[in-house]
């Protein structure tokens, strides 16, 4: 078998998609992309293309070493995103040739369904009981929210104490039976993170995520030291080296993205990595179905899993949702807050081709927006 054709896909609401073709006809999908940097992924995925195009797709462990390291320069967000996506395409290959779902490839399931969260903004108060009522409702066990909106680095008292609030109304809602998530999005610094997580421990998190942005990971054995939280990160961090570095800082849950991370292979390698830390792994997940889908099929063979994010009813910019491009929408269906294994071959995915071709027309610019503190300086998103 041979890789004839690799062609991608600009899809609203901030997605890209990549399409690997072969010469026996079978067809392997992926989502290559970093948010708000989707067509300079695009321009990677072109220049990586030119190696594929004309070679085997099952060797994909000697592409994934060929497309990291065979450029010289290695790593990002960009190049790992680019990566992420083809190993993602080749995968749905493999599984496709040998009739196995990727799972099956990767050891055989060690579960039979994983437990997912929903998110809920959190930063309206008043709206943060009936988000998490109606997400409890649709069966979900487990919620995540944002800790604050924009906040200055050191935050006020008042800041601090509002975060707690909303926390403590979450966890009223939930009852101690279901998890609460905590997202810091690295908006904090390191002291109000500390002040934060000592305030908030009472209410036992399941976890708080990024209490500081990934160039400051070196001092985040500070904040995991400094108390009973378990901490998670790792949404913007791209390989097993950067995982080793936060693992040795004691978090307790790595986030790697699949469409950021290096893909299938990599994230495997970094849920073993963690295995030996005794962490777990918590897949990072705001974004398509493909991205979704090899989240899953990684979990369903990942003994020391945690949880899944995924990203159903959200809808950026209004103009699509994780089902938008898919034509079977029952492996994203979630039953009492978990998703179903199945037994579809590959990443168990059927793109809604047409569809998918149709939004490439349009495309999109999605881009981060650019806050700013009251003082007019710059805020961490
Ligand atoms: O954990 C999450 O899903 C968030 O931190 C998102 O990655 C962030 O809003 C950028 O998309
Ligand atoms: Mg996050």
């Amino acid at each position: 078998m041979k890789i004839t054709r690799i062609e991608t896909f600009l899809l609203p609401p901030r997605w890209l998609f990549c399409r690997v073709e072969t010469d026996e006809g079978i067809v392997g999908w992926g989502e290559p992309v970093v948010e708000g940097r989707a067509e300079v992924v695009r321009a990677a995925v072109d220049v990586l293309a030119e190696y594929l195009v004309g070679r085997d797709p099952l060797r994909v462990e000697d592409h994934w070493q060929v497309l990291t390291k065979g450029g010289f320069y290695r790593g990002g967000p960009v190049l790992s995103s680019a990566v992420a996506g083809l190993d993602q395409a080749l995968w749905d290959i493999a599984g496709k040739h040998y009739g196995a779902p990727v799972h099956a490839l990767l050891g055989g399931p060690v579960r039979d369904r994983a437990r997912v969260y929903a998110w809920v903004g959190g930063d309206d108060p008043g709206e943060l009981a009936e988000q998490i009522a109606a997400q409890v409702d649709a069966g979900f066990t487990a919620v995540k929210m944002n800790a604050a909106g924009v906040t200055r680095p050191h935050a006020s008292v008042a800041e601090i104490e509002g975060a707690v609030a909303r926390v403590a109304t979450a966890r009223e809602v939930l009852g101690p039976e279901r998890d609460i998530a905590i997202d810091c999005h690295g908006r904090f610094s390191a002291a109000s993170s500390r002040r934060l997580l000592h305030e908030i421990a009472p209410l036992h998190p399941l976890f708080v995520e990024e209490p500081l942005p990934p160039e400051q990971n070196h001092v985040l054995s500070g904040l995991v030291e400094a108390g009973p939280v378990p901490i998670a990160t790792g949404e913007r961090i791209y390989d097993r080296s950067g995982f080793l570095a936060v693992l040795r800082s004691g978090v307790a849950v790595v986030q790697p993205d699949l469409s950021h991370a290096g893909g299938i292979s990599e994230v495997r390698r970094i849920a073993s990595l963690a295995e030996t830390f005794g962490a777990h792994l918590a897949p990072h997940c705001p974004l398509g179905p493909i991205s979704l889908a090899a989240s899953l099929q990684v979990v369903f063979a990942t003994p020391n899993f945690l949880i899944q994010e995924q990203s159903l009813g959200i809808h950026y910019n209004r103009e699509a949702d994780l089902l938008s491009y898919v034509l079977d929408t029952e492996p994203f269906r979630f039953v009492d807050g978990h998703a179903t294994r199945t037994e579809l071959p590959g990443l168990g995915v059927t793109v809604d081709e047409a569809a998918v071709r149709e939004a490439d027309r349009a495309g999109h610019s999605w881009r981060n927006p650019v806050w700013r503190h009251p003082d007019g300086g710059f805020a961490e998103w």
